[in-house]
Order: C-alpha cells, then structure tokens, then sequence
C-alpha cells in the first residue's frame, strides 16, 4: 500500500512568551483532525509540541504537496488562532501564519512542512522529529551521520543491503538550486554543503539499492519569505527505520552528541541541540505534550516519537529520548549551554552579524559617532582637552 506522511508545524502561540504550547491548542488541533479522519480525508493522526511549535502529523493516500491535506493543516492552524491562542491572549498568536490566503498549498506561507510517499512495508518503523528554537539544517548533521557515517551506522559497514549507500537531496535555500550527491562517493563535496547550515539544507534521502524514500526534513526559511525576523525556522523530520535502513537506534544514536546549532534565543545564538523527554503522551487523544524552552529561551531542543505504520494507522506514540541513556547526553548540554551562556553577546556564541535574525547593528552603527581615520585623533585630543579643565566630555552618541 502506497502511503503519505506528512508532519505540517507551526507556531500560532506561545504559553508564556515562546516557552510552550497551551494544552487547549493541542486539543482543539487533534479533535480537528479527528474530524477529518471521520471524513475519511486522513487515515490517521498525531499532534504534538516541541517547545512553542505545533506540529501535526498526518497518514493519507493522497501524495506529497496535496492542497485538501495542505488546507486541512492551514485551517487547524487558523482555527486554532481564532479559537485559542487570541482567546488567552498567548504570546504571538499566529505567528507563523505570515500570508493571509491559501492558495493549494501551505508552502512558502510560513509553516514547516516534511512530506514522504513510500510502499509500506510489511513492518514500518517511523521516527518523525521537531525541534525548536534552531532551524533546519540542524538535521544537517544527524542526517549525515545516520545516513554517511559508519562510526554512526554500523549498518553502512555490516549490512550489505546498505553497501549501495545514500542519496542526499540538499537544497539551496538561497538560489534556490538542488543539489543531488551520493555517499560515499560524493560525501566530501555533500560535506562542504551542508556544512553551511544556514544556507544547503538536507531536504530528502534515499535508498540507492532501489530509490526509495529515508528521510525528509523541512526547509522553509521563514525570514527569507517575510523579509524580516519573524521567528526561527524550527524544524520537522522523518526518518523510516530498518530493514536496509538504519536501525532505530542508529537513528537515535545521531543525536547522542548535543551539536552546536544556531537558534536559542532571539534566534541569534549557536547553542546546543538537547535531546529531550516528552512530558505526557495519550495515545487515546493522539495527543503529546512535549519539552518546553526556559534558559535564555531554550537551549534549543529536539523530540523524536516513534510509531509502527500499518495500512496507514500510526501505532504509538513511543517517546524515544525517554531513556537514561540520553540522561546523560542532556547533562552534557547543559554543561554546553553553560560553558557557552558565558559568553554573552560575544561570537561564536552570539552569531556573526549577517546570520544574527536581528538586525539591530545598522541602528547601533547609525547612533554611534564614528571619524575618519586621519581625523580622529584631533577629536581624541580634544577629549583629554576637555577632561583636564573639567568640562563636561561630549557625549560620543549622537543624542
Ligand atoms: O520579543 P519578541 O518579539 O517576542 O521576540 C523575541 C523572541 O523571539 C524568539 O527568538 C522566538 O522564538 P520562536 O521562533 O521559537 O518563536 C525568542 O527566543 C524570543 O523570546
Ligand atoms: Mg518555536
């Protein structure tokens, strides 16, 4: 059976600030779906927070970039504005939601979208991802090590159904070109790319034995369709599992190591990304409570629930960082985030100015005085000058 997955994610509110998701939003998504599901739009559906984003998780038959599953997600979204997030006055209510008409598809409207059309087989393990206050070529380098790396995957070494390797579809979110390499051969060219998070960002891969679809990750950069910060990007993965992919715990093992990603607060910091627990999970409501963001708006996190698909029907949800093996990753970055915190707003903590989200340096460069070269130190003497009588310096800002 051919199936669709799609995980649609927006932030439409935060409870407080951008921390979390109030549990009436998530409620109110699932029982639109359920909704849907009733009509027969769906086969089955998930919906859970990382921090103050929302994603929906969808199973269907109607192929990727589908305008009744794409408007369904719009709708949940808006409604769940109208009907929630501006009802309790919650931080930002629709913030995500940057265009006001839909137009047959979600993309390049403002939320996060990861699609995947695959045969189901005969037993299909899915991991699908959000993470919050990062963007997505945070997964750059997860996805490189699940799919690349054989001190990652020991499949790539053990299992010769894998031996064929990966086919990495990296998009370039700036001239907007796509980029198709292959591992191993190519995986030095495929490592200068997404090396750049900000700009080549992993969008699919696939099988090479015989094309089938991995892993999709989201690649919409929100400040590029606003033309301004309007939040971070955060993004939303899958990842199918086993049987001449990797394992679930090869999956899992790519974020044993917290990476430093860009994000955290203001989306203008490098922090690092910590696998974290989900709070609550009822599958009877389709419905998980994940982490929430506290220090210095973070650090930036990432949840990961894991499902069986049969005919579509998603058996779950597992909350795969639940474990005390990964009590120990999150330790260390908390130790990271401390370490790097004392930094302040000194790079490479504080981004450098043309990936910071906030552009408030051409202000500052605008209120500070600055002299020519050969002038200033007629204006320095002239301070020591004024020092030495006593009268008051003149301010070195413009007012
Ligand atoms: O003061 P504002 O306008 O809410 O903007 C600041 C906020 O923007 C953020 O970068 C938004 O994060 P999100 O992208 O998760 O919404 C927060 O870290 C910060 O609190
Ligand atoms: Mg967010």
């Amino acid at each position: 059976m051919k199936v669709t997955v799609s995980i649609i994610k927006a932030d439409v509110g935060g409870f407080p600030g951008h921390a979390h998701v109030h549990p009436k939003m998530l409620e109110y998504a699932a029982a639109k779906l359920r909704e849907a599901q009733r009509r027969g739009v769906i086969i089955d559906y998930f919906v859970y927070n990382v921090g103050d984003d929302i994603s929906l998780l969808m199973t269907h038959t109607k192929g990727e970039d589908n305008p009744e599953i794409h408007g369904l997600a719009w709708e949940t979204f808006k409604e769940v504005t109208e009907q929630v997030a501006k009802k309790y006055k919650l931080y930002g209510a629709g913030q995500d939601l940057l265009k006001d008409a839909f137009s047959g598809n979600i993309r390049g409207l403002g939320p996060q979208v990861a699609e995947m059309e695959f045969d189901e087989r005969p037993s299909e393990p899915l991991i699908a991802f959000a993470a919050d206050k990062t963007e997505p070529g945070a997964f750059n380098l997860p996805l490189y090590k699940m799919f690349a790396d054989p001190f990652n995957t020991a499949g790539l070494v053990i299992d010769p159904s894998m031996h064929e390797g990966f086919l990495f579809e990296v998009l370039d979110v700036v001239e907007h070109k796509v980029y198709l390499l292959k591992t191993p051969e190519d995986a030095y060219s495929l490592l200068g790319l997404i090396g750049t998070t900000g700009r080549y960002i992993v969008r699919k891969v696939f099988r090479r034995a015989d094309g089938a679809p991995a892993a999709a990750n989201s690649v919409e950069r929100l400040s590029l369709i606003a033309g301004r910060y309007v939040g971070k990007d955060d993004p939303v993965m899958m990842v199918r599992a086993q049987s001449g992919l990797p394992a679930v715990g090869e999956i899992l093992e790519a974020f044993a190591h917290p990476h430093l990603v860009h994000g955290w607060m203001r989306g203008s910091h490098a922090g690092p990304l910590m696998p974290a627990k989900f709070y609550h999970i009822d599958p009877e409501k389709r419905i998980a409570i994940g982490p929430k963001m506290t220090r210095f708006d973070g650090p930036p996190k990432v949840g990961a629930l894991g499902f069986q698909l049969h005919e579509g029907y998603l058996e779950g949800a597992v909350d795969m960082f639940d474990d005390p093996a990964f009590d120990y990753v999150r330790q260390v970055a908390a130790q990271i985030a401390d370490y790097i915190r004392r930094m302040g707003p000194f790079q490479p903590h504080r981004l450098p100015p043309e990936e910071m989200e906030y552009t408030a340096l051409p202000k500052i460069l605008a209120k500070i005085k600055s002299y020519p070269a050969d002038q200033y130190e007629k204006q320095r003497r002239k301070y020591v000058e004024e020092a030495i009588k006593g009268t008051p310096v003149e301010h070195s800002q413009h007012d």
